[in-house]
């Protein structure tokens, strides 16, 4: 079964993701790069457990964590606590390349704008896992949710390879047994809960890269 041989602590636990996304809107609602990164550090973990064929998604996906860690971790931390404290620094000190890649291909914004495209995959995937039937197949759901989202950015070659890794995917029943919540009922009410969450901090990043141009960035 996918996920087994996993200690304990290494286990994905659906509610301790949930629990990160809660922590991630401020009072003022400004997503908290810390708990963001933390969530897509929750997520890679489910799929590192699902096996090899998935290795070049989390290589990618763990790669932009750390672009972004280091950011956090750097001497320019305290700029980076929000997504819009790094938008408004990044801009403000020219740090961002706006229409080719140049001097800045490590620029918080457009690393964060990579895992926030990959965000909205996963709001449209687990909204088709919610509203599954039992037989309903996880590669479908997901090479559904990806074709809407991300694929729109990303080339042949990549699109090409996911679509490869897809059916590799476990069935639904094995997917609710890894996401460690309890029962499939149990796992479709916390879908329920941890939804508007993901699809709040989504929109509240959009709306910030509309409103700034950011959303195409090289
Ligand atoms: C709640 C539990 C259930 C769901 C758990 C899902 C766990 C998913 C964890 C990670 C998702 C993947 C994140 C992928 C980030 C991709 C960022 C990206 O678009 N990168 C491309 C562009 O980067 P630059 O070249 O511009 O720097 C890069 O080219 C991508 C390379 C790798 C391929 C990405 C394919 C993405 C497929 C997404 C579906 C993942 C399927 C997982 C199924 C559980």
């Amino acid at each position: 079964m996918a996920g087994s041989g996993a200690s304990e602590d290494q286990k994905f636990c659906l509610r301790e993701v949930l629990d990160t996304f809660k922590l991630c809107l401020s009072q003022n609602k400004e997503v908290y790069l810390e708990h963001y990164v933390a969530g897509w550090r929750g997520l890679v973990k489910f799929l590192s457990s699902l096996g090899s064929v998935f290795g070049f998604i989390s290589k990618d996906a763990v790669n932009k964590i750390q672009i972004l860690v280091g950011h956090l971790d750097g001497e320019n931390g305290s700029q980076y606590v929000t997504v819009q404290s790094m938008v408004k620094y990044e801009l403000e000190n020219e740090l961002v390349d706006l229409s080719k890649r140049g001097s800045h291909p490590e620029s918080g914004c457009r690393t964060l704008l990579r895992l926030h495209r990959a965000l909205r995959w996963l709001e449209l995937f687990l909204e088709r896992l919610r509203t599954s039937a039992e037989d309903s197949k996880t590669p479908v759901m997901c090479a559904e949710a990806y074709n809407e989202s991300l694929a729109q950015h990303h080339p042949w070659v990549v699109r090409k390879a996911a679509g490869m890794a897809f059916p590799w995917l476990p069935g639904r029943t094995a997917f609710f047994e890894v996401m460690n919540v309890g029962t499939p009922e149990q796992v479709v009410a916390m879908l329920g809960e941890a939804l508007p969450l993901i699809s709040e901090v989504y929109q509240i990043t959009e709306d910030l890269y509309a409103q700034h141009n950011l959303l195409d960035l090289p």
